[in-house]
């Protein structure tokens, strides 16, 4: 056999060199900043001194932190595979089987009309059904969610055809019913047939219960009593479909894919460990069920909008070169429900395009959590055997009953179960890290394999961002708590792997050249990315909002954590949005929520902001002495900008009263605490 084409490609960004001259002079600034500062520190007992320190250290801070950053620009990677090699070299039927993994964790947070949406995108992947199993893990052990997933399940039976058949995309119903219309019969009835099933999945979702009637259908209801509760309950596994099952056939008698409801038992002395610990519970229940040799994780709000998506991660794998080292393929994460110019920052533009690509300059990528293949082997926790082995093709040869595997898998989702095992530590997900993906990918990396991430033209897999800003922060608060919590473990990959300023003055030249060049850069790269300029700003808003709370307060935990004063928790994103949020969001009007602590900061800042702007400008207007207010200049620049950015923070303190602005607390409470602030100032 000659040599085969490779079934991907690597190449590195354009503009490569052009950004390193360029970022070199960014770098030659900064060091004049730094050289300006230090020698020039007020003697002691000197007017400003402190705050000459405390200005020096935070340009160290920003410099080294802009220097650290720039590792991730240094060699961008971009990969891309090529399906059609793969289509040629392997029939259907050689293709590995895939299991694929949804979690959802609270029927309240999380609406399982939601969470069958992603189920059912996942059943309808271009793929040989009879390749693809299912697993929903419900974290929320809830007779909701399983009953949602059975109507699912009868649904599949027209919904798999009609995708086939008309080839559409996306194939998560409620998407596609809200972005298409056809005049078609069939698209009239099979629309008809899914807004049935939503309508009786949402009136359980506002009962709160399955009724009696409901129950008969089923007799996996029998695992619900009334003293169940999401804390407190056995393991649950139902297989809802079974893929051997020869009449488990679509309306056009295709095989359907397997499925399967698991939650794992839950006691409440019992830690279960979040998201990870249902990873781990969904890897060892599938390897009972179906042990694909590759698995898809995603989030129970990601819904994949990409029927060929599973074919092109399969192109990094199948590689005869290289494909065998490969741990995982991670896509990036992007929101369908992001307003045009995206006020909370949610879209990550330029981590997307730019940095997670620069990661992958180093060989590997980021596990984001959600949008990620795995390879089984490498989850589970092996080190990379560098022989070229392919994966088996599998065929399905066990031929025990549903019953007996239910109670084989039963048996592994048990509390005790992971008891002086190497779960969590190094087997699975990594357990104690609130960003347990990022742990676990890191620590994967560290076990010799190489990462893809890939972040293809046609969006893969598309989320829900929240619609809130408590619900963003404390989102931020897990991540960014998370990573420092990361810092400080063992996991750590060190271990484990202006005051004085003259408009006048040269000196002000690297000041204004570090920050000019910098922001010009940025925005050019979120405009290059597909961002709108309103999108870049609000970003930028956000950048400083997250940083002086959730990043603060994230860090803070960990310190409490670390010193033994609190445990590790995951609080989970709300995904459910009443009408009046779902208005203002789309408008793009700031919706706050009711988190107290983070908004007092917010607002705080920001008054201080506005009052050095308003101080600043009557010394610029009654000072007689020019040259005096003219060192004030850049300082009040910096301030105007600052101020310019908390626009709806004002706007919410001073003038609005609908029921998005800050809870009442906020305004007399950051009122009192910048006004000490300006106090305490005016006596240094
Ligand atoms: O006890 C839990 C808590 C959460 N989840 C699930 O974990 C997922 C992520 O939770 P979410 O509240 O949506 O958090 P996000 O901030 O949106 O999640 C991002 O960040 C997390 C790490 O902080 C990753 O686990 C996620 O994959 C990634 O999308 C959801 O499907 C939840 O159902 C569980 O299964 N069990
Ligand atoms: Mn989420």
């Amino acid at each position: 056999m000659g040599e085969l084409l490779p079934l991907f490609e690597s190449k590195e960004a354009r503009l490569g060199l052009l950004y390193k001259v360029f970022a070199s002079t960014i770098f030659a600034a900064i060091c004049c900043i730094w050289v300006y500062r230090l020698p020039n520190i007020p003697g002691a007992g000197e007017q400003g001194r402190w705050a000459w320190i405390s200005i020096s250290m935070s340009e160290l801070g920003f410099g080294l932190y802009w220097i650290i950053t720039q590792s991730v620009r240094w060699r961008i990677v971009y990969h891309s595979p090529f399906m059609q090699r793969l289509l040629q070299r392997y029939d259907e039927d050689k293709l590995p089987a895939m299991d694929i993994f949804v979690c959802t964790a609270d029927p309240l947070l999380e609406p399982p009309s939601l969470v069958i949406n992603t189920v059912l995108s996942t059943m309808s992947y271009n793929y040989p059904p009879e390749k693809l199993s299912v697993y929903l893990s419900d974290d929320g052990g809830s007779e909701l969610t399983f009953y949602a997933l059975l109507k699912a399940s009868d649904f599949s039976k027209h919904w798999l055809p009609f995708c086939r058949r008309f080839n559409i995309e996306p194939r998560s119903p409620e998407a596609y019913f809200a972005g298409h219309h056809s005049g078609d019969e069939e698209w009239f009835s099979i629309k008809k047939l899914y807004e049935e099933m939503k309508s009786q999945i949402e009136s359980v979702e506002k009962m709160g219960k399955v009724s009696e009637d409901m129950r008969k259908q089923h007799k996996g209801f029998s695992e619900w009593s009334p003293k169940t509760t999401k804390q407190d309950h056995q393991s649950i596994i139902q297989i809802i479909i079974d893929g051997r099952d020869k009449n488990a056939v679509d309306d056009d008698g295709f095989q359907l894919p397997t499925l399967v409801y698991t939650a794992r038992e839950k006691r409440p002395n019992y830690p279960h460990h979040f998201k990870a610990g249902a990873m781990n519970a969904l890897i060892r229940v599938s390897s009972e069920i179906s042990n694909a040799p590759f698995i898809l994780n995603l989030d129970c709000d990601m819904y994949p909008n990409n029927a060929d998506a599973m074919k092109e991660a399969l192109c990094f794998f199948m590689d005869e070169n290289k494909g065998h080292k490969i741990s995982h393929v991670q896509f990036p994460q992007n929101f369908d429900n992001v307003t045009k110019n995206d006020l909370y920052g949610n879209s990550f533009h330029e981590i997307n395009k730019v940095e997670l690509a620069g990661i992958c300059g180093y060989g590997s990528a980021v596990y984001c959590g959600t949008g990620c293949f795995h390879r089984r082997e490498s989850i589970t926790g092996m080190h990379l055997k560098d022989d070229k082995q392919k994966p088996s093709s599998y065929s399905r040869e066990d031929k025990r009953s549903v019953e007996e595997l239910i109670d084989a898998s039963k048996v592994l989702v048990d509390c005790t179960y992971e008891q002086g095992t190497l779960w969590g530590k190094e087997m699975g997900l990594v357990y104690g890290v609130s960003v347990e993906d990022v742990c676990t990918g890191l620590v994967i990396d560290c076990r010799g394999w190489k990462s893809i991430y890939y972040n293809p033209e046609r969006k893969a897999f598309l989320g829900v961002a929240p619609t809130k800003l408590d619900v963003v922060l404390v989102q931020h608060k897990r991540w960014s708590g998370g990573t420092f919590q990361i810092f400080f473990s063992k996991y750590c990959p060190f271990i484990y792997g202006f005051r004085k300023i003259k408009l006048t003055s040269l000196w002000s030249i690297p000041f204004a050249y570090a920050f000019l060049a910098n922001a010009t850069y940025s925005l050019w790269e979120s405009l290059t990315s597909g961002c709108t300029f309103k999108g870049w700003w609000n970003f930028r808003r956000m950048t400083l909002i997250r940083r002086t709370t959730a990043h603060l307060f994230g860090f803070i935990d960990v310190l409490k954590k670390q010193l033994g004063l609190s445990e590790t928790k995951f609080d989970i994103t709300d995904k459910a949005v009443s009408e009046d949020t779902l208005k203002r969001y789309e408008e793009e009007v700031f919706d706050f929520g009711s988190s107290s602590t983070m908004f007092t900061m917010i607002a705080t800042l920001a008054l201080l902001n506005l009052f050095g702007f308003i101080w600043g400008w009557k010394r610029v207007i009654m000072d007689s002495d020019f040259n005096s207010s003219s060192q004030l200049i850049l300082q009040i620049v910096v301030c105007g900008m600052i101020v310019m950015v908390n626009k709806p923070v004002y706007e919410a303190l001073f003038f609005r009263n609908d029921n998005g602005q800050f809870p009442s607390s906020v305004m007399p409470k950051s009122m009192l605490v910048a006004s000490l602030a300006c106090c305490l100032a005016t006596l240094f």
